[in-house]
């Protein structure tokens, strides 16, 4: 197999928190896969890994082959959760974006003709070009997205690493940030998201991994969502619906629903 990501016998965590132990994973080059598990099990972590931006306690991670450290400046894109952006910081979109030439360790922080070239041919196809020099504040979450997406993509990485895409943006938006992945997975480029919409997962990736604090499973939504293998990810919340071959995972905690304060 041609690996983009391989873990071998890691473990990691912080100061006094082992998150995962002596993990090893390999992942296909040209995958497009999901990482899914509860809150605090380490999925972000995992993700900083793979990134080289964590430190591990023990193990190899190897990025095409090669040690993670040593990997040229733009062959990973990394979209953050935006949970955690400052946006109070004054910039727009396109600066978003171009914010992402930096890594290229380059000593002008400004885009060349052929680079703003490359920003506005992204924009156009991440559908954000209209708002280019809005102050990235006044965009919706659908938009800031799609502006760290193509910050992400700007050096057309091989590699694209998205920590929760489809949190804080409305269904349809989910789906076409989803979509967009999809045909950017299709060109060739590997991408591995984590994310907690196990139904975006069922009906767009066709590859998972049920994390917690190490793999429980991986393979397709379709071999993979099942009632074992979920329980022993999440514990026992959750119920599978399989409608005409669509699933709907459901919290399985009763509803009770009152006619409101008295
Ligand atoms: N900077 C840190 N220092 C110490 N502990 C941390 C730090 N960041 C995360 N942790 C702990 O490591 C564990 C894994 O956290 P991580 O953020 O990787 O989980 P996660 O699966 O991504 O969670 P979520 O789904 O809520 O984003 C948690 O117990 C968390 O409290």
């Amino acid at each position: 197999m041609n690996s983009a990501v391989c873990l071998s016998n890691v473990t990691a965590g912080y100061a006094h928190n082992v998150v995962f132990a002596r993990l090893s994973l390999e992942i296909a080059a040209g995958r497009f896969l999901g990482i899914v598990g509860p809150t605090g099990c380490g999925k972000t972590t995992l993700l900083k890994t793979i990134l080289g931006t964590h430190p591990v306690f023990s193990g190899s991670v190897l990025l095409n082959g090669s040690p993670v450290d040593s990997v040229p400046p733009g062959t990973i894109g990394y979209v953050p959760q935006l949970g955690s952006v400052d946006w109070s910081f004054p910039v727009t979109v396109e600066e978003v974006i171009t914010m992402g030439l930096y890594t290229n360790r380059r000593i002008w922080p400004w885009a060349g003709k052929e680079e703003r070239e490359r920003i506005h041919d992204l924009a156009h196809r991440l559908g954000i070009y209209d708002c280019l020099h809005h102050h990235i504040v006044h965009t919706s979450g659908g938009q800031r997205q799609r502006a760290f997406l193509a910050r992400a993509l700007i050096n057309n990485p091989k590699l694209l690493v998205l920590d929760e895409p489809t949190s804080g943006v409305d269904i349809k938006t989910q789906h076409e940030v989803l979509h967009l992945l999809g045909d950017i997975n299709n060109e060739g480029m590997t991408i591995l998201l984590t994310t907690h919409d196990l139904n975006a997962v069922a009906s767009h990736l066709p590859w998972v991994i049920c994390f917690n604090n190490g793999i429980v499973a991986q393979g397709q939504p379709r071999d993979i969502f099942t009632n074992e293998i979920l329980t022993k990810t999440y514990g026992g919340d959750l119920v599978i619906v399989r409608h005409e071959g669509h699933y709907l995972i459901a919290n399985n905690t009763p509803l009770h629903l009152t006619n409101g304060p008295s």
